[in-house]
């Protein structure tokens, strides 16, 4: 197991990592997430010994990393695949990394044969692609047969075939009984690789929990509603109808409605009083990255613009659309509606979970703890209380923000 205990580092004024503490056990895949720049890889050196914290400790099976017996067959680590001497082929690499370790040579070959690299074991690593350096550097982690793997971003220019490779290798390592703590920025792989989730936002813990319980303890389920296509009329006169029931309506990119605080059943009824025909209305988890987006858009430093291309706008093509808005730029809000909030009753949720404490950057002030019930499958079909007061007509054209 990791432990960090009041983990802090500073460079100079930079305050990169800040009080973390945190445990990664065994057995389960960690995903360690985190904003550009937000001490993901800080936190990893300080594991392994690589930097010395300012504050506060981290330890593995009870030591720092420094101090543990045989530290190279008890820990493995892909942090800089490209921290390779690059005139050493890659067998030699890790033939020299395996007897500075004692280990014997035949290992070399066996951990070549699992990354895929046995034809090129040969070959001189600066000639390799950066999935082809991702997988040697994974290789080296393996080499040791350690019962502690971390790996930074090991999916970093890997082929979908090495992705999904990358993605049964950890789970494996996890089922065998070993700590597997792994960053990555691709939350749909995170989604399907990892059971449990430390997430960072400046250096500071945001969320400590399963994956399923973090996406159910930052957003909602939503109804996605679709009128027929023919007559756009019907989508805004529902679309009202919804809003004035207390629903919260926002536009899809594809012409359907977005609906949360309205069990799936309300929402058919009032398309049916309103005499609209529907042609969908299907109920939706949020994605991880979803809930990631919502829970880490306050710590994000840096942030992308839409691209005036001032003096050099081009007229449309006929028949062209105009840019679409894209997810992340200059709208944070448009991912996965909050989790519920006082007088907010998104359908999908489990009832009495309050809302996470604040802090500066609209980013919680605390680790959120992993809610007491398990996290289920979301039942669209519950009935809300009452609803409250009529919520005004949404102007479903524009997204949730610029409202
Ligand atoms: N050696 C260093 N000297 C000064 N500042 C540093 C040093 N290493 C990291 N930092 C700063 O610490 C902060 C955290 O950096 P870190 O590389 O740990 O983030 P990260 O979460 O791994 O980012 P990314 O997702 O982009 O890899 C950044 O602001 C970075 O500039």
């Amino acid at each position: 197991m990791i432990e960090a205990v009041g983990l802090t580092k500073r460079y100079g004024d930079k305050t990169a990592v800040y009080n973390l503490s945190f445990q990664v056990r065994p057995g389960a895949v960690t995903g360690f997430l985190g904003p550009n720049g937000s001490g993901k890889s800080t936190t990893m050196r300080m594991i392994l010994g690589l930097d010395n914290p300012s504050a506060g400790q981290v330890t593995i099976g009870g030591y720092p990393y420094r101090k543990l017996p045989n530290a190279p067959r008890q820990v493995g680590a892909l942090l800089d695949a490209k921290a390779v001497h690059g005139g050493r082929t890659a067998r030699t690499h890790l033939l020299s990394l395996a007897q500075l370790s004692g280990i014997p040579a035949r290992r070399v070959d066996e951990v070549l044969g699992v990354v895929g690299l046995q034809d090129v074991a040969r070959k001189r690593s600066k000639g390799f692609s950066l999935g082809m350096g991702q997988r040697l550097g994974i290789a080296a982690a393996l080499l040791g047969d350690p019962q502690v793997l971390l790996f930074d971003e090991p999916v970093n220019g890997l082929d979908p075939e090495g992705i999904l490779w990358v993605r049964n290798l950890m789970k494996s390592l996890a089922a065998e009984g070993r700590t597997v703590f792994v960053s990555s920025h691709l939350m749909s792989e995170m989604a399907l690789t990892a059971d449990h989730l430390i997430v960072i936002g400046r250096g500071q813990l945001l969320a400590d929990m399963g994956v399923q319980d973090f996406i159910a303890a930052n957003s909602a389920g939503f109804a996605r509603v679709r009128t027929p296509d023919t007559e756009p009329p019907l989508r805004e006169k529902l679309a009202t109808a919804l809003a004035e029931a207390g629903g919260h309506v926002m536009p899809e990119q594809d012409g359907a409605l977005r609906v949360t605080g309205l069990p799936l059943p309300r929402i058919s009824d009032i398309a049916h009083e309103t005499d609209v025909r529907l042609w969908e209305l299907s109920p939706h988890q949020a994605s991880l990255e979803e809930a990631y987006m919502r829970m880490t858009q306050g710590a994000v430093d840096y942030r992308s613009t839409i691209d005036p291309k001032a003096g050099l706008q081009q007229p449309l093509p006929p028949g062209a659309q105009p840019q679409m808005p894209v997810p992340g730029q200059g709208q944070p809000g448009w991912y996965a509606p909050p989790p519920p909030q006082q007088g907010g009753q998104p359908f999908a949720m489990p009832q009495g979970q309050p809302a996470p404490p604040q802090g500066p950057y609209g980013a919680p002030a605390a680790p959120v703890a992993a809610p007491a019930a398990p996290a289920s499958a979301p039942n669209p079909y519950t009935q809300p209380a009452p609803a409250a007061a009529p919520a005004p007509a949404v102007d479903t054209t524009k997204p949730e923000d610029a409202r």
